[in-house]
C-alpha cells in the first residue's frame, strides 16, 4: 500500500524542509532526479546520450526551475538542451544561469519552440506543476499540441501540465506524459489519471516525517493477496461465507450469470442465487443453488443486490428484504437507483455494513458528483452512512469514516458490457467471507481490474477486446497473482 497527497499538503511538507536546507537544495535534488530518469529514456529510446535532442518547456514557477536544473545536468552530459521559456522575464534566475553557463539554447518565442519540439528526441514538460491554476495558457498550449501531433516522447517533471493535480481531470490542452518524475510524495493526479501520467518514479526529497496521514491509499497485489480468503483445513462449505446473490431478471438474466459466477470463482464455499434467472444460472453454474426468493433462499453471510433488478416495487421490495437482514450488502445497478429513489430504503442502509458500486451516472441518484470524484466520494460516503465504490479508469472507494484507496485499473478493458456484474460478485464474495466493505471493495477492483489485463492479453503484449464473461473467467489467474504477490 502507498499514499497519495494533495498539492496543499505536500506544499505545506516542503517548508519545514526547506527551512532547514540550503536554499536550492531541494530543487537541485529534484532536477537530479528528472536529470537521471530523462538520461534512461534516452538511452532506452536512442541508444545514447550524447548529442541528443531534449527540449524543456519552462513555466514561470518552481517546475520550470526543474527543468531548468534538470537541463544543466543534461549539458553536463553532452545532451543538446533547448529550454523553450513561456515567460523569459520570470524563469526561475539561478536554473537559468546555470544552463546559460553550460551553453544550452535558450528560446523565448513558440514557433522556434514548435520547431525545436518537432525535432527533439525527449521533451521535458517543465511548465506548471502542483502550482497549476485552470487550463493552459495559449502559449503553453500550442506546445503542448505541437508535441503531441509529433508524437515526441514527453517526460513530465511533477505532472503532466494541463491536467489537474488534485483531481486528475484533463484540460481541453494537456500532455500525455510517457513517464513522470515526482517530488517527495505522489499526488492525486498520478493515480486519477494514471494513463495521462505513465510511469511514475518518486524522487525522496526529504518530506517524509513531515507528511500527515495519507489521505489516500493505493494498494498493491501484496496487500490484495494477503486479504483474499481461502480455505483452511478445518473449513467446510459454510464456514467461509455463503454469499446470497439477488440479480437478474427475465430481460437481464445475464447479469445474474455474471455475478453468480464470479462470486463462485472468487472464495471457496458457496454461493445461493434467488431471483428469476435461476434456470439459466443453474445452466451455466451447475454448483450455485438456485431459488426465485430471497426468501427462500436459505441462510447466506451477505447478499448482492441490484445488477439487473428492475426498479419497480418488486426490485425495492427486494432490496428492503436484504437490507433487513443486517447481513453486508453489495448494492449495485438498479439497487443504487432504488437508494436515489426511496429515503426509507437509504435509511435502511445507513450505517449498515452495506457498500455501493455505482458508475457515475448511479453516483448523481445518490449524491453530487463534481470533478473532485475522490472529495466527491468521499462526502457521499460519510452522508449516505454507507462504503462507496465509485466506478471508472480509476476506481475510488470512500468508507463512512473517511477512509478512501484509489485503484488506477492499467488499462480501459474494462469498458464493455456486463464487467459491472462481474465485479459486484467478487466484492459480494469478500463480503460473505467477512472482509470490511472498504477491504472487499477494494480487493475486488484490484483483481477486477487485473482480471480484465489477462483476459485481454494485456499483460503479456498490447491485448485486445475482452467480454465480461472473459473477464470473469480469468479471475481465478488474477486471483493466483495477487496470492503470490503476498511474499
Ligand atoms: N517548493 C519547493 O521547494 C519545491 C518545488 N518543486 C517544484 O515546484 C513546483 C511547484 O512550484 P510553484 O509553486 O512555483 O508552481 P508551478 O511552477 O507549478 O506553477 C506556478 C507557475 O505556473 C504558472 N501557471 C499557473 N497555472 C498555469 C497555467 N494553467 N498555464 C500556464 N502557466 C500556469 C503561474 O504563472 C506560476 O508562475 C512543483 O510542482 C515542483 O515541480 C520541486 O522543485 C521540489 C521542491
Ligand atoms: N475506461 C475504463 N477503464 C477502466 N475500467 C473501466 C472503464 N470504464 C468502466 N470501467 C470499469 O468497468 C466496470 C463497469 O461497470 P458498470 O458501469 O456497472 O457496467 P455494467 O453495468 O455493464 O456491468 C466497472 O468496474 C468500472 O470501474
Ligand atoms: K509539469
Amino acid at each position: 500500500m502507498y499514499g497519495v497527497w494533495t498539492p496543499e499538503q505536500v506544499g505545506a511538507a516542503e517548508e519545514p524542509v526547506l527551512a532547514r536546507t540550503p536554499e536550492g537544495a531541494l530543487m537541485r535534488r529534484a532536477a537530479h532526479g528528472v536529470a537521471q530518469v530523462a538520461l534512461a529514456e534516452l538511452r532506452r529510446r536512442t541508444g545514447g546520450v550524447a548529442g541528443r535532442r531534449v527540449v524543456v518547456l519552462v513555466g514561470a514557477g518552481n517546475n520550470g526551475g526543474d527543468g531548468l536544473w534538470a537541463g544543466d545536468e543534461l549539458r553536463r552530459r553532452g545532451v543538446a538542451v533547448t529550454a523553450v521559456l513561456l515567460s523569459p522575464d520570470r524563469a526561475h534566475p539561478a536554473g537559468l544561469a546555470a544552463l546559460r553557463k553550460q551553453r544550452g539554447r535558450i528560446v523565448t518565442d513558440v514557433e522556434h519552440g514548435v520547431v525545436a519540439v518537432d525535432h527533439a528526441d525527449l521533451v521535458l514538460d517543465a511548465i506548471v506543476g502542483t502550482g497549476a491554476r485552470g487550463g493552459l495558457r495559449p502559449e503553453a498550449a500550442t506546445l503542448v499540441d505541437a508535441a503531441r501531433t509529433t508524437d515526441v516522447p514527453i517526460l513530465a517533471v511533477d505532472t503532466p501540465s494541463g491536467v489537474d493535480p488534485l483531481t486528475g481531470v484533463p484540460g481541453e490542452h494537456h500532455v500525455r506524459a510517457a513517464a513522470t518524475v515526482t517530488f517527495g510524495a505522489r499526488k492525486p493526479v498520478h493515480v486519477l489519471a494514471a494513463p495521462l501520467c505513465g510511469p511514475v518514479t518518486l524522487i525522496d526529497i526529504g518530506l517524509g516525517p513531515e507528511l500527515p496521514p495519507a489521505p489516500v491509499d493505493v494498494l498493491d497485489a501484496a496487500d490484495v493477496g494477503a486479504r483474499w480468503p481461502v480455505p483452511g483445513p478445518g473449513d467446510d462449505k459454510y464456514s467461509q461465507g455463503v454469499v446470497g446473490i439477488a440479480a437478474g431478471s427475465r430481460t437481464y438474466p445475464g447479469a445474474a450469470v455474471l455475478a453468480s459466477g464470479a462470486a463462485a470463482l472468487s472464495t471457496s464455499g458457496m454461493v445461493r442465487y434467488a431471483g428469476s434467472a435461476a434456470d439459466e444460472v443453474r445452466a451455466a453454474w451447475p454448483e450455485i443453488v438456485a431459488t426465485d426468493t430471497v426468501g427462500e433462499a436459505g441462510r447466506v453471510q451477505a447478499w448482492v443486490v441490484g445488477p439487473g433488478l428492475g426498479t419497480d416495487d418488486a426490485g425495492a421490495q427486494t432490496l428492503a428484504d436484504v437490507l433487513d437482514t443486517g447481513l453486508p450488502v453489495l448494492a449495485d445497478a438498479d439497487a443504487v437507483t432504488l437508494l436515489g429513489q426511496h429515503a426509507g430504503l437509504r435509511e435502511k442502509a445507513a450505517g449498515a455494513p452495506v457498500l455501493i458500486t455505482p458508475h457515475a451516472g448511479e453516483f448523481a441518484r445518490v449524491a453530487e458528483l463534481t470533478d473532485d470524484r475522490v472529495d466527491s466520494a468521499r462526502r457521499a460516503a460519510a452522508d449516505l452512512g454507507v462504503t462507496l465504490l465509485l466506478k471508472g479508469n480509476a476506481t475510488v472507494v470512500a468508507a463512512p469514516d473517511g477512509r478512501v484507496l484509489v485503484h488506477p485499473a492499467g488499462s480501459a478493458w474494462l469498458a464493455t458490457a456486463g464487467s459491472g456484474d462481474v465485479l459486484s460478485g467478487v466484492a459480494g464474495a469478500l463480503l460473505a467471507a467477512g472482509l470490511e466493505p472498504w477491504w472487499a471493495g477494494g480487493c475486488a477492483a484490484f483483481v477486477h481490474a487485473r482480471a480484465a489485463d489477462i483476459g485481454a492479453g494485456a499483460d503479456i503484449g498490447p491485448g485486445s477486446p475482452v467480454p465480461a464473461s472473459h473477464v470473469q473467467a480469468a479471475l481465478s489467474t488474477a486471483i493466483r497473482q495477487v496470492r503470490e504477490a503476498r511474499g
